[in-house]
């Protein structure tokens, strides 16, 4: 027999068999208990699905296709247009839609529900010291205004500034054809390693972007820790990496001892310094993961809201001239060398206005997951202690009920008072609202001030798909071709 037909018709059914079983191991041994005392008949209506995979493959589906929206939206309209119940990762999981949901669980944060992560996630970031996830993401969230706080984020903006020349200096000026998402990525990784930790050597950055993106990857995947799977790549990165953290952490001890480096001049000479409400200093593993959480958190967000406010640029001209106008004018104000600063940024509105209507249409996070903490009553359904919810941006940024010509690129949106409380969510609503907000507006206007005066550009591929996987991206990366400008 031949060799290729012995593999599949015994290797590939032994593999899906045991791929299967190890789904319906991890899964039941995770499913949320449903509190009996809450009736079945009372459950939002909805469907869940295979068995073990609910509707997880359709949902990842239609995300891969560029369309998540589409998982969303049939279901609003096949059975409610608040909530709706389905099955994700092994999960029994209610859908909350539409401004009332969105308020709903961004105000119940630890009082009706609590964050809620895949385990995929857990596995690829365990917390350290035995703290669970929960008590761990809350000390994060103590810690990160000082941080990200408005002095820190003013000070950052000279250095965004001569971060961004540098970049487009070394990959974007004289060159005839780029492929844009790869430098963003590469932008907002090296600018994060420059404030967070101080390397700016782009060889070194280089170096520890590739496990980031192999841990990137590892989140999302397939939960089978087998070598070889994205999964088990993605849990060696994020072991690598934070091994790297770790040494550059004890570097950092001594020089600030020695006096060799400054209390101010990171994150990781904050948090080294930062001591917690009993007095106590975190420890180098608790700040590795910190810190890793940070670059993460930050990684691929802001570079795919980056990508696409290049792509829509390239679109349309109209809104590439207001930016540019606006960009000029703050430019010509400016001394020579001058760098910019939280004036300027100020200054930047109908660009950010562009950047939120990027947002809208190609939110770079679709939604997050919460547990809930006890039985809940929402929209005359009953959610049982144990489901998981989720809210989607999806479920709201395209909806002509609060978006008229939800389709259409329309920064004037965002002016005024904007959009109706609980219907613009990119980053999240309440407490657990993105920290890195305001970090993220900062890095993408400083960007922007930057092309929109060098260059113009045209893509080069005119029907080229978005994939979402997990954010969205154009599926080449989007080409550009480059035109210098005269600044
Ligand atoms: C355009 C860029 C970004 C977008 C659209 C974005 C969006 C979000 C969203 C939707 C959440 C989840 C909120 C929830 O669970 O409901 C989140 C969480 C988070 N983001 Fe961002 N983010 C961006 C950039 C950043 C940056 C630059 C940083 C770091 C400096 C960052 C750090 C974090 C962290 C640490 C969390 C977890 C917070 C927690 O669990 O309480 N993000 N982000």
């Amino acid at each position: 027999m031949e060799p290729m037909l012995l593999i599949s018709l015994f290797l590939i059914p032994s593999l899906v068999l045991l791929t299967s079983l190890y789904f319906i191991f991890i899964f039941s041994s995770n499913k949320s208990q449903s509190s009996s005392d809450v009736d079945p008949s009372s459950y939002p209506p909805g469907k869940t699905g295979w068995p073990v995979f609910g509707e997880t493959i359709e949902f990842l589906n239609t995300a891969r296709k560029g369309v998540p929206e589409n998982f969303i939206r049939e279901r609003m309209k096949k059975y409610s247009k608040d909530i709706f119940r389905t099955s994700l990762l092994g999960e029994s999981v209610a859908v909350l839609c539409g401004p009332a949901g969105n308020k709903f669980l961004f105000s119940n944060e630890n009082k009706l529900v609590v964050a809620w992560w895949p385990k995929t996630v857990e596995k690829i970031f365990p917390s350290p010291s035995n703290i669970s996830g929960q008590a761990e993401a809350k000390k994060m969230r103590k810690l990160l205004p000082q941080f990200l706080k408005p002095e820190a984020l003013h000070r950052y903006i000279p250095i965004m500034d001569r971060v961004a020349m540098q970049h487009l200096d070394r990959e974007w000026d004289n060159k005839k054809e780029i492929t844009v998402f790869p430098l963003a990525k590469n932008y907002t990784f090296g600018l994060a390693c420059h404030l967070f930790v101080s390397i700016d050597d782009p060889a070194r950055i280089q170096e520890l972007g590739k496990p980031f993106g192999d841990l990137a990857a590892g989140l999302l995947s397939f939960p089978i820790d087998l070598p070889g799977t994205a999964f088990n790549i993605g849990i060696r990165a994020s072991k690598f990496i934070r091994n790297e953290l770790v040494k550059i952490i004890k570097q950092r001890k001594i020089d600030l001892e020695e006096k060799k480096a400054l209390p101010t001049q990171d994150i990781l000479s904050y948090m080294l310094l930062a001591v917690d409400d009993d007095g106590n200093f975190m420890d180098e593993l608790d700040i590795a993961n910190k810190i890793l959480g940070l670059l993460i958190g930050g990684h691929d967000t802001a570079s795919a809201a980056i990508t696409f406010t290049v792509k829509y640029l390239a679109e349309l001209p109209y809104v590439y001239d207001g930016v540019r106008k606006e960009q000029m004018e703050i430019a010509s104000s400016k001394g020579p060398g001058e760098l910019l600063n939280w004036d300027d940024i100020q200054k930047m509105k109908y660009s950010w206005n562009v950047a939120c209507e990027v947002m809208r249409l190609a939110p770079p996070l679709q939604g997050a997951f919460r547990e809930a903490i006890g039985n809940i009553s929402f929209g005359g359904f009953s959610v049982p202690k144990g489901w998981k919810l989720y809210w989607s941006a999806h479920s709201i940024h395209k909806n002509a009920e609060y978006f008229s010509e939800p389709e259409k690129f329309d920064p004037t949106r965002f002016e005024g008072n904007g959009p109706a409380p609980y219907t613009y969510i990119p980053f999240g609503g309440g407490p657990r609202m993105c920290p890195g907000k305001e970090y993220a507006r900062l890095e993408i206007l400083v960007f922007m001030y930057h092309i929109v005066r060098r260059y113009k550009w045209e893509k080069i591929l005119h029907d080229e798909k978005i994939v979402v996987d997990p954010m969205p991206a154009p599926a080449k990366g989007l080409p550009v071709r480059l035109q210098s400008q005269v600044i």
